[in-house]
Order: structure tokens, then C-alpha cells, then sequence
């Protein structure tokens, strides 16, 4: 994928990511994480393929891929005079044309999702008035329930606090799951993607570089090479968890301590 003369993305070939799971894409600053979501989403130029049920969705009419595919870009949802409540509903009906009304079921939708996402108190409240990480959860309730097939998200947790973040991603993965939808998820904690992600994809400079289950994929060498930090994956309380001793100034220096400046330490 290219931006102008620029080449962004080498050919990549995403090998089929399964209904029900959680894919995580990880790598560092200007990757080309968003640039691939986008491209999946038809919204920057793509040459290739994507697959769903054997049809090309890239090639299929706009209307029929915003039904089957929800994309929660980076950015924050933009102010909007619309309560929360309306804005979700609108984002159910939106998904489901022809409907003229809302249904009960799409009411009690709406409901389940703000109550997941700790937003039923301010159900009632103005999009203008929210907060930047309470926006960020109604944008993702508006992709949560169009219930598509394709669930695209990027960076959906950058504005939460640690409860919102966990709560979050934790609801995506049951969503995923207990829907069979197929979830690529831009993250940059690599904690929430050890601990929720069925597989990682690790994009670096344009390459997939990475494909497996974040256990296998996740370790010394490649948070040195690709992330460029001095780290090791841990069993803390049983649980994998990368911890950081310290950043590598030299790209591809190795992951060795010494050749890492420590960082946070008195
Ligand atoms: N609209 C654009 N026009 C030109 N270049 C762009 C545009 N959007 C992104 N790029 C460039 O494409 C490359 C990949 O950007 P992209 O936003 O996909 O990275 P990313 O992995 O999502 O990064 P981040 O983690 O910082 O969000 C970067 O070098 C960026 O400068």
C-alpha cells in the first residue's frame, strides 16, 4: 500500500484469521498498523484481496461492506450534539437498512452493550459532554452493536483508565467469541495482547514480521528488535507479563542489558 510515491506496506498476506477469535496487531510507531486496518476497511487505496466467505469484500459495494465490517478508527468519535443512547441506537439502525423503526431487540441491544462498557449512567447524557475516554467507549458500543461479521478496531483502549481498559478488551474478546466474529484489534499494550489475544500479527516497517499466539510470539529478541527495549516475558501471579528493564538506543543491537540504558531507576 502506498501513500503517493510512498511505499507504506509491502505485500502482505494475512494468512485467514478465524471466526471467534481475537487477533491482536501489534509493532511500533509508523508500522502501518492503521494503514493495513484501513485498507481492510476500503478506506485506503489497496491492491489486494480480502476474503470473507470466499467473496472479495474489497470489491464488493460500499453499502454491503459497512455491513459486514465495523471499523472504530483511531481518533476519538467527534463531538456531536446526539445523546448517547441515540448515537448507539443510530449506529444499530444504520447497520441494519430497510428497518423504518427501532425494534425492541435493537433497543435491548443498545442497553446490553452501555451496560459492558459501564455506560448505562450516562445513557442519557450529550456526546458533547463526555469525556475523551467516555467517547472512546461509545464509539466502541457503536461498533460493537452493528454486530458485523468483521470487527476492526483501532487503538480502542488509548484514552481508558486501567479498569476501562481491562473491561474493554475483556468485552471485545466475550463479543468476539461468543458472535464468531473476526477481530483484528490495534493495541499498544503489549500486556492487554499477552493476556486477551488468541494470536498476534507484528507488523514492522511495512513487513509482517510476526504470526502465533502471543505466548510464542512475544519474547526477548523480538521486543529488542522490533520494539527496541532491553525486556523479558514474566509469570507474574501466573500470568505472561513483559516487563521492561530499559530502552536500546542501537536498532538491532541485541537484547543484552548492557547494551540497553536502564530507565526509571533512581
Ligand atoms: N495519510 C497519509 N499520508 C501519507 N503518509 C501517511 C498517511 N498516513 C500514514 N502515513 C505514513 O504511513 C506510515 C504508517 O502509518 P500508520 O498510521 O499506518 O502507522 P501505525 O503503525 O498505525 O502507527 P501508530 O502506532 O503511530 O499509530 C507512517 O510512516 C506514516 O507517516
Amino acid at each position: 500500500m502506498r501513500y503517493g510515491q510512498r511505499r507504506v506496506l509491502d505485500d502482505i498476506r494475512v494468512p485467514a484469521l478465524t471466526a471467534g477469535s481475537l487477533t491482536a496487531l501489534i509493532g511500533p510507531n509508523a508500522a502501518g498498523k492503521s494503514t493495513l486496518l484501513r485498507g481492510v476497511a476500503g478506506l485506503a487505496p489497496a491492491s489486494g484481496r480480502v476474503l470473507l466467505d470466499g467473496e472479495d469484500l474489497a470489491r464488493s459495494p460500499q453499502a454491503e461492506r459497512a455491513r459486514r465490517m465495523a471499523y472504530l478508527p483511531q481518533t476519538l468519535p467527534g463531538r456531536s450534539r446526539l445523546g448517547v443512547f441515540e448515537a448507539v441506537l443510530s449506529a444499530a439502525m444504520a447497520a441494519r437498512p430497510g428497518r423504518g423503526h427501532a425494534a425492541a431487540a435493537d433497543l435491548h441491544a443498545v442497553d446490553a452493550v452501555l451496560a459492558r462498557l459501564d455506560l448505562t449512567a450516562l445513557a442519557d447524557r450529550g456526546i458533547d459532554a463526555l469525556s475523551g475516554g467516555q467517547r472512546q467507549r461509545v464509539g466502541l458500543a457503536q461498533a460493537l452493536v452493528r454486530d458485523p461479521a468483521v470487527l476492526l478496531l483501532d487503538e480502542p483502549t488509548s484514552a481508558l483508565d486501567l479498569h476501562h481498559q481491562y473491561r474493554a478488551v475483556d468485552v471485545i474478546r466475550r463479543e468476539t467469541r461468543a458472535r464468531g466474529l473476526i477481530t483484528l484489534l490495534v493495541v499498544h499494550d503489549i500486556n492487554l495482547a499477552l493476556r486477551f489475544a488468541d494470536r498476534v500479527l507484528v507488523l514492522h516497517d511495512g513487513r509482517l514480521v510476526a504470526d502465533g499466539k502471543p505466548g510464542a510470539v512475544i519474547d526477548r529478541e523480538l521486543l529488542a528488535r522490533v520494539y527496541r527495549v532491553d525486556g523479558e516475558v514474566t509469570g507474574i501471579g501466573g500470568r505472561p507479563t513483559v516487563l521492561v528493564h530499559g530502552v536500546v538506543r542501537r536498532p538491532h543491537s541485541g537484547a543484552g542489558r548492557r547494551e540497553a540504558d536502564a530507565i526509571g531507576n533512581p
